[in-house]
């Protein structure tokens, strides 16, 4: 009796730790395998894998021989450096095949016509984020507008869309002529003791975290700086780790940055919903109209109604803001700087137009639609280096694409270097710096209209362009009347993956007042 009294919670532990194995095997084994072989039935083929890192360990491989710095003949040619694999892979395996991260299996697509048909039919509620990043990305977005879904993202993409209306942005625009004028005079100051030779992306990179610190919370520099060098810390630990992503426990095997990224992403929270809440409590005596004023006054109604963001999904927005708000636009205007040193003549250009359309009137958020030619470099800037450098997705339903048929739960990676560096979509002048593309044509004469997407593409198109579109003018616009400027023989090109597509070593730049 006693023996048996015993027996039972060993009984028990074993049953525990068999079902625990069963788990690990199903979701690290089994369930990869069905998916592989469904993918492989239905036609898609790849390089293969090991378990169970699957390509991963090829990938960092090409990734260490492969990036270093381009000389300057094709500097422009970047998909090799960047995506080395993938520019290998290309030439085995076509523009659609299926790699592994891990033991998560993903259908790469750089093939605009693949993408248009298989996105043709699904409304953005439909599409998924794929688990593996979702996880991998927690503390960065949370449940922000980047990773929610279905029902959840239309709720928070139909209360966050109003705040980027054109009326709304139009009252940010002073806020950004302030904050760049401080840089700008700084730079003069600089210049004035002697020194020429400035670091513009750090400058370029701290003054757009000073304006979404300002349009999206009403914060000054000071406060907004806590929350903006946290997240810098933050993605350089999640993302320059060279980690496993998608191997089972690899998060294990670096203890010490997943505990780092775990504790800045609670401080980070902290931080934010310290903010929300007393803003939340001053928004009857004095509602502002930044991003999080506008949220905020329209955030009222029935949740169920889906009016209505609780406090953690407003921390997880203003979260999503601040990252995709300062980084994307700072790296947009700092590659526009790189190229335009390099094209002195489209400096001259860009400052006949500014002549032309504002003149010496004070510059004013009405003018800018009228910087066409400031769009076309716009455009070519993010042709050749898009600051988001891919788009996810994740399967929600069997998606057919002619007699292909994409499963249910397939993760999938659009390669859209990959598709901005293509030949065949752009001809042969693809690596070289012509913003004339875009003079006549908003696809910039590229052979499918999907061969071009900086911000993305269908319902989940990026919510934040008309906003970047407004800083870039403003801020281009001011030091382009402010200063003529060369490349500095410092420079040093070496693009690089860091979640977006960044300079490794700054960008020096020789400048002169005008
Ligand atoms: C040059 C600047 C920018 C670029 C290149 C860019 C790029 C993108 C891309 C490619 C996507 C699609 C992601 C996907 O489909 O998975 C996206 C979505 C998004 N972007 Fe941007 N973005 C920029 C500026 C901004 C700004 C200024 C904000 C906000 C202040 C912002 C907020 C967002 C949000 C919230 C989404 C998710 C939209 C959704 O899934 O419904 N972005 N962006």
């Amino acid at each position: 009796m006693e023996f048996l009294r015993l027996l039972q919670p060993i009984c028990l532990a074993m049953l525990f730790i068999l079902f625990m194995l069963w788990r690990i095997l199903f979701s690290c084994w089994l369930s990869p395998i069905r998916a592989y072989r469904k993918l492989q039935t239905n036609g898609f083929a790849g390089p293969p894998p090991t378990f169970p890192l699957g390509n991963s360990s090829e990938m960092r491989k090409k990734k260490n021989t492969d990036s270093s710095s381009g000389s300057l003949n094709s500097i422009h040619d970047i998909h090799s450096s960047v995506f080395p694999y993938f520019a290998q892979w290309n030439k085995s395996h076509g523009k659609v095949f299926i790699y592994w991260l891990g033991t998560e299996p993903f259908l790469y697509i750089a093939e605009p016509e693949f993408l248009k048909q298989m996105s043709s039919g699904i409304m953005g509620k439909s599409w998924g984020k794929p688990t593996v990043f979702k996880h991998d990305r927690k503390p960065m977005f949370g449940n922000g507008l980047i990773m929610v879904e279905g029902d959840d993202w239309v709720r928070h993409r139909h209360v966050i869309t109003p705040a980027f209306s054109p009326a709304n942005l139009k009252a940010m625009a002073n806020l950004m002529v302030e904050s760049t004028t401080k840089m700008l005079d700084q730079w003069n100051r600089v210049i004035a003791s002697g020194n020429t030779e400035i670091d513009v992306e750090r400058e370029i990179t701290s003054t757009a975290a000073e304006i979404i610190a300002k349009t999206s919370f009403g914060l000054n520099y000071e406060n907004g700086r806590k929350v903006f060098e946290k997240l810098s810390t933050m993605q350089v630990t999640l993302f320059r780790s060279n980690r496993f992503v998608g191997v089972p426990f690899s998060k294990f095997m670096y203890p010490k940055q997943t505990l780092k990224a775990r504790k800045l992403g609670k401080e980070i929270d902290h931080l934010l919903l310290s903010i929300i809440t007393s803003r939340k409590a001053s928004l009857a005596d004095h509602p502002q109209q930044d991003l999080l004023g506008i949220l905020l006054a329209g955030n009222h109604g029935d949740l169920r109604q889906g009016k209505k963001l609780t406090n953690g999904e407003l921390v997880d927005e203003c979260k999503t803001f601040f990252f995709g708000g300062h980084e994307t636009t700072a790296l947009a205007l700092t590659w526009t700087l790189l190229l335009l040193a390099m094209h002195p003549d489209w400096q001259a250009h860009l400052r006949e137009e500014i002549k032309e359309v504002i003149g010496d009137k004070p510059l004013d958020a009405t003018m800018l639609g009228r910087l066409k030619k400031m769009e076309w470099v716009m455009n070519e800037v993010l042709r050749l280096y898009p600051p988001a450098p891919n788009v996810q997705r994740q399967a929600r339903e069997d998606i057919r694409v002619g007699d292909l048929i994409i499963p249910s739960g397939t993760n999938m990676w659009i390669d859209v270097v990959g598709m901005h560096h293509d030949p065949a979509l752009w001809g042969k002048d693809v690596n070289e710096f012509k913003p004339e593309r875009f003079k006549d044509d908003i696809h910039g004469g590229c052979k499918h209209k999907m061969g071009f997407l900086p911000f993305g593409f269908g319902g989940r198109m990026c919510v934040g362009r008309n906003l970047t579109m407004m800083e870039y003018k403003i801020v281009l616009t001011l030091i382009l009347t402010r200063f003529s400027f060369s490349l500095s023989p410092n420079y040093c090109h070496s693009p690089a993956i860091v979640l977006s597509l960044r300079l490794t070593h700054g960008l020096p730049l020789i400048l002169q007042p005008l």
